[in-house]
């Protein structure tokens, strides 16, 4: 048995209120111990933590009426309205005449319902009995108050009769009970000392050799604390951030740009055709506003699309129109920023990288958000090969934690060869994270870029919930505080 000198003062206090009480909720116990309402419920948990009380969580029902029952209480119910109001059979339309056809409507089912009039021919015949009602009788038991079922003297059948037609609503109370155990009991029988306990020494204590004669509070070094969550940066930035670091690390120069991009940077620059179907409405958000299209390219972008220009290349025939080009998009994959960017710095090396959202019209699932996050990364160079561009992959995936790499042949409109990077999950298997290729000459002649380029866009939030372990995308956007706080700083 737990002996008293344990207890804290307030402990015994709440125990000797408690043995008085019995079972108390928590603003009568902490009246009866004189202490506020938290100070006692916590005396409370620890006695139950010592088997010296309970506390009980218990759940209590009160129904109220909604303004709609409330006017129903006052006025009477639609159907009661109307029964008083019929001495003779009476035609639908004229009751629609004398009452508002909403009230009509909702009370002819109760009238035939609850027995007082049927319906004959359009013809409502009152049948003379029309006693108060069960439902009349609850509404009338109100009083403007929150009831219980048993203040209410209604059975759960005709609760949610009343529920269903919205006259009244459902509360559910929390409420504790705290009582006091037989070995509560004991202790208290066997007498409780309460002493005042210091928990602090002070200077003047030692000085006046006070000290002695005073009993201090023992440490518990039992008690599991408090947990304090620390301020930290969001698992999802931190994964970003971190990606960012590899390639900063590696030598890349990173590069931002406009959510809003014209067609042509967005899709015509990449030689995407302009019937591609990645450029129709439902895949793609289209804006009513226009970019001019820079002139210095425009013609011979057009030439390549037309005729595959001035290099060995068909191109993809028909006509290229600058009226589909000039218009604006929110930028569908960041291919868009690092194609202009080469296109204003095409002397070699480039290495440049962006890590930034793009826009698709999905619909929202576990998977799929219409804005998120690539990483997109070029490398221009002489010489540059389809293997620079599989070891640099490679190279970014090990530094960030996955051993197995592989490529699966791809297909992008601007690249050839192309790829689809996947690394390996144990419990997954091969997880596809995003394109890759040595972009085409179609995409780079009319740029004037005269080198091999290494291109990748790269799914972000993939990688990140398989960083995280997470089975739905849209938690790293929702911010819930429940997640962040457990989220470990460390992953590894
Ligand atoms: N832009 C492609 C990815 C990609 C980028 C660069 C080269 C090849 C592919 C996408 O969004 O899916």
């Amino acid at each position: 048995m737990v002996s008293d000198y344990k207890l804290t003062p307030n402990e015994k206090n709440v125990l000797i209120a408690l043995d008085e009480l019995r079972t108390a909720d928590p603003g009568e116990l902490a009246r009866k111990a004189g202490m506020k309402v938290e100070t006692a419920m916590q005396a409370a948990f620890l006695l139950d933590e010592n088997g010296l009380a309970r506390v009980d969580e218990a759940v209590t029902e009160t129904y109220e009426l909604t303004d709609e029952g409330k006017r129903y209480a006052d006025e009477g119910l639609p159907e009661r309205q109307i029964i008083d109001a019929l001495s003779e059979p009476t035609s639908m339309d004229e009751l629609k005449e004398m009452f508002p056809p909403p009230v009509v409507g909702i009370a002819t089912g109760w009238l035939r319902r609850k027995g007082w009039a049927s319906i004959e021919k359009g013809m409502v015949v009152p049948t003379g009995n029309a006693e108060l009602s069960d439902d009349e009788k609850v509404l009338g038991r109100f009083g403007d108050m929150a009831r219980t079922i048993g203040e209410l003297e209604a059975g759960p059948g005709l609760i949610k009769d009343i529920l269903k037609r919205k006259l009244i609503t459902k509360n559910e109370d929390k409420c504790r009970l705290v009582s006091i155990t037989s070995q509560g009991l004991e202790v208290v029988a066997a007498g409780i000392k309460v002493e005042e306990e210091v928990a602090q020494i002070s200077s003047e204590m030692l000085k006046s050799g006070q000290w002695k004669d005073m009993k201090f509070r023992s440490y518990n070094i039992q008690t599991p604390p408090r947990h304090i969550y620390g301020a930290k940066v969001h698992p999802y930035q931190r994964l970003i951030d971190q990606m960012r670091r590899i390639f900063l690390d590696m030598g890349f120069t990173e590069i931002k740009g406009e959510i809003v991009q014209s067609s042509f940077w967005n899709f015509d620059s990449l030689f995407q055709p302009q019937d591609h179907p990645a450029r129709e409405m439902q895949d793609t958000f289209h804006l009513s506003s226009r970019s001019e299209l820079p002139l210095e390219y425009k013609d011979k972008v057009c030439a390549m699309h037309e005729h595959g220009g001035d290099i060995d290349s068909t191109g993809w025939g028909g006509n290229w129109s600058e009226e589909i080009a000039c218009k604006d998009v929110l930028r569908t994959h960041t291919t868009a920023l690092t194609i202009k960017y080469l296109s204003d710095n095409p002397e070699p090396p480039v290495k440049a990288f962006s890590i930034d959202r793009a826009y698709r019209r999905e619909t929202i699932d576990p998977t799929h958000t219409p804005e998120f996050e690539q990483l997109e990364g070029v490398v221009m160079d002489k010489d540059m090969s389809f293997a620079n561009l599989l070891g640099c992959l490679k190279e970014f995936y090990h530094r960030m934690g996955f051993e197995d790499v592989r490529f699966r042949p791809g297909y992008f409109p601007y690249t050839e060869p192309s790829v689809e990077p996947e690394v390996y999950v144990d419990g997954l298997g091969w997880v596809e994270l995003g394109g890759a290729g040595v972009f085409r000459k179609e995409v780079t002649e009319p740029l004037g870029i005269k080198y091999p380029v290494l291109a990748w866009g790269l799914g972000v939030s993939r990688l990140a919930m398989l960083k995280l372990g997470l089975k739905d995308l849209r938690l790293l956007y929702q911010s819930d505080i429940d997640w962040l706080r457990k989220s470990p700083v460390c992953q590894l």
